[in-house]
């Protein structure tokens, strides 16, 4: 059994008096494609939130890398290496392709604009080139170059979501969060998605927690699928195992096992 990278330890969260997760525990092992699936306000995001450190957990511990990050900011994890997208897109749409990226690249570096005047120093162009390098890698990586001095926000919904994937890949991230990263995407753009988030995860060689709802690509792609449902882990497994739960058939899919088929096929 592969060294998980992430275990997660009896997490509860409550908003009030809405339990959003309610004492849920699970490792994904490093180097996997790990998936969280469940209904609409089932947890999946929250989950996410506590593993990033955007949201404090009311109970439980999380260690990353074999480290407990349960008490770090969302600022510190990342510079331990948890990487990000989000559900709706948070990129600045003025700014240039490029530009997005190397945001995602910042805190990597030891002299960034914060620095003001020794930016043009040497040891900081220096360093500044060698992230572009870096950042031009990840670029081609994702067949971005043609637009990598195009202005963000006037891309395709597709491409965008490809620059959120190579900002948050530009923080070198040994782990990444992906929340619902096919939403909104036509057939084509989910199947290059899914190939990028493959490719990442066997070349780069990054952990992958996604949250998706298209049980096709959750099915073709992850390595361990999880189910939340009302907060509460209903079962964790190999894909196939997890599509032929009888519960996860009734609280979650309510569709029955021919369905089921059909969509993962
Ligand atoms: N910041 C918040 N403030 C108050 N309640 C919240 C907050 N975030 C989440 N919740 C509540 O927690 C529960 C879980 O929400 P969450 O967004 O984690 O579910 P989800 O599985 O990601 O849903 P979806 O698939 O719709 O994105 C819901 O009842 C939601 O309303």
């Amino acid at each position: 059994m592969t060294k998980p990278i992430l275990q997660v330890e009896q997490i509860s969260l409550a908003f009030g008096g809405v339990k959003a997760l309610t004492d849920v525990s699970f490792e994904v092992p490093t180097g996997s494609v790990f998936s969280i699936i469940g209904p609409n306000g089932a947890g999946k995001t929250s989950m996410l939130n506590c593993i990033s450190g955007r949201y404090r957990p009311n109970q439980g511990r999380i260690h990353f890398d074999g480290r407990d990050v349960t008490k770090l900011k969302p600022n510190d994890r990342a510079d331990l290496g948890i990487g990000r997208t989000f559900q709706n897109l948070a990129l600045f749409g003025h700014m240039s392709v490029l530009d997005n990226i190397m945001v995602g690249r910042h805190h990597l570096m030891k002299n960034n604009w914060l620095t003001g005047p020794l930016y043009w120093a040497s040891p900081a162009q220096k360093e500044e080139l060698a992230h572009r390098r870096e950042v031009e890698e990840i670029i081609d990586f994702l067949d971005i170059t043609h637009v990598r001095k195009s202005v963000a926000g006037t891309l395709s919904y597709g491409l965008r979501k490809r620059v959120e994937l190579a900002r948050a890949m530009a923080l070198k991230p040994k782990l990444i969060l992906l929340d619902e990263p096919m939403a909104g995407m036509n057939l084509e753009e989910k199947e290059d998605m899914a190939r990028y988030i493959c490719d990442l995860n066997e070349e780069f060689g990054i952990t992958v927690v996604m949250i998706e709802h298209d049980m096709g690509v959750v099915m073709d792609i992850s390595h361990q699928v999880m189910v939340l449902d009302f907060g509460k882990k209903l079962i964790t497994g190999l894909p196939e195992q997890v599509m032929q739960d009888e519960h996860v058939k009734r609280a979650y899919l309510g569709l029955e096992e021919d369905d089921i088929m059909q969509e993962a096929g």
